[in-house]
């Protein structure tokens, strides 16, 4: 079998044990996760759990199983001081928070619709750290994170880092339960031909939105003078995933629907860590008029317009916005 395991890759770049204690026990997590997506329908975990998250969303078993394997194996870490996520109300403390302790924010299972139609689902994480003893502030803008990534249990189940090191892309081996490096280098294309958007809430957009989406669907007639394909998996990281490995533009954007809300996705626990690891390939990440990761949250919660993917195009949308 080819490849180096994570604990190798992360060694050998020189990572501090203690973030690679934790980010273990982040890939353990993700292998357990994987294993009850697959024997979901097996074990009676498909459908509706009969309960809300703090978002006011149905809660699916899966995404409260998922819950429950990440707060149960990365609580196990010592230097982790906090946990913030999507399925949880409140920021969970695990201790007195010392200088250089790490703080976790994750969306445990992502795209969780999908999960009856036996589709791709994943896991969002990401990784900052206390700047000094005492400080409960989770509340940082993106750019401070140590580590971002993803888990994409799909045909493979793959784990994806941005740890300072640009993108790197893990494949879980069934079996030995191990990761090995698979993607050393990804990098999204600079240009794209591709976008994804739920084009059912067109009329719902603001211009700038529009817009975009009447050049890009007029084809070689239109502005653009090339015809798009469009794809909308309904799951994030698979959407993220497909767009790392070659090119293409992802929209949530505000509407008068969810603008109330602030958007539809979450700022500390998808977006933030998805603009990390797209600006770490080579692409771009905005809100269509500010850059995601230089966005300080108002609250765990916070929702976010989101633009993420190649960067000729995410800049073009932040034109039109202009
Ligand atoms: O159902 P819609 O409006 O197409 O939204 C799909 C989006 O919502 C999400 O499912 C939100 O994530 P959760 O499943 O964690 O709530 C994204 O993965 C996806 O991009
Ligand atoms: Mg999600
Ligand atoms: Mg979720």
């Amino acid at each position: 079998m080819s490849g180096p395991t994570l604990r190798r890759v992360l060694t050998d770049a020189g990572q501090p044990s203690d973030l690679i204690f934790l980010l273990e026990d982040i890939a353990s997590a993700c292998r357990a996760v994987a294993y009850e997506v697959r024997n979901g329908p097996l074990k009676g975990n498909l459908g509706l759990a009969g309960s809300e998250n703090v978002q006011g969303e149905d809660q699916k078993p899966l995404d409260i199983i998922a819950n429950d394997i990440f707060v149960a194996t990365c609580t196990n870490s010592p230097r982790l001081a906090a946990l913030v996520s999507e399925e949880i109300e409140e920021v969970v403390w695990l201790k007195e928070p010392k200088e250089g302790d790490y703080l976790l924010f994750f969306d445990p299972l992502d795209g969780s619709s999908n999960l009856d139609t036996n589709l791709s689902v994943g896991t969002i994480f990401s990784i900052m750290k206390v700047a000094e003893d005492g400080d409960r502030t989770v509340l940082k803008p993106g750019r401070e994170q140590v580590v971002a990534g993803y888990a994409l249990y799909g045909p493979a189940t793959m784990l994806v880092l941005a740890a300072g090191q640009g993108v790197q892309g893990f494949t879980l081996h069934q079996g030995s339960g191990i990761f090995r490096l698979t993607q050393p280098r990804m990098t999204i294309p600079e240009e794209t031909s591709e976008f994804a958007i739920n084009a059912s809430r067109h009329r719902h957009w603001d211009a700038p939105i529009k817009r975009y989406y009447d050049e890009v669907t007029a084809g070689r007639d239109g502005p653009r003078g090339r015809d798009f394909n469009m794809r909308w998996v309904a799951s994030m990281v698979a959407e993220m995933h497909r767009i790392l490995m070659r090119g293409g533009v992802f929209l949530y954007p505000l509407d008068d629907r969810n603008r109330d809300k602030g958007g539809r996705l979450r700022l500390l626990y998808e977006v933030a860590p998805m603009a990390m690891i797209v600006e770490a390939a080579g692409g771009g990440a905005t809100t269509g008029t500010e850059r995601i990761l230089d966005l300080v949250p108002t609250e765990p919660h916070q929702r976010i317009a989101t633009v993420l993917g190649s960067k000729s195009e995410v800049d073009h949308i932040a034109a039109l916005h202009r």
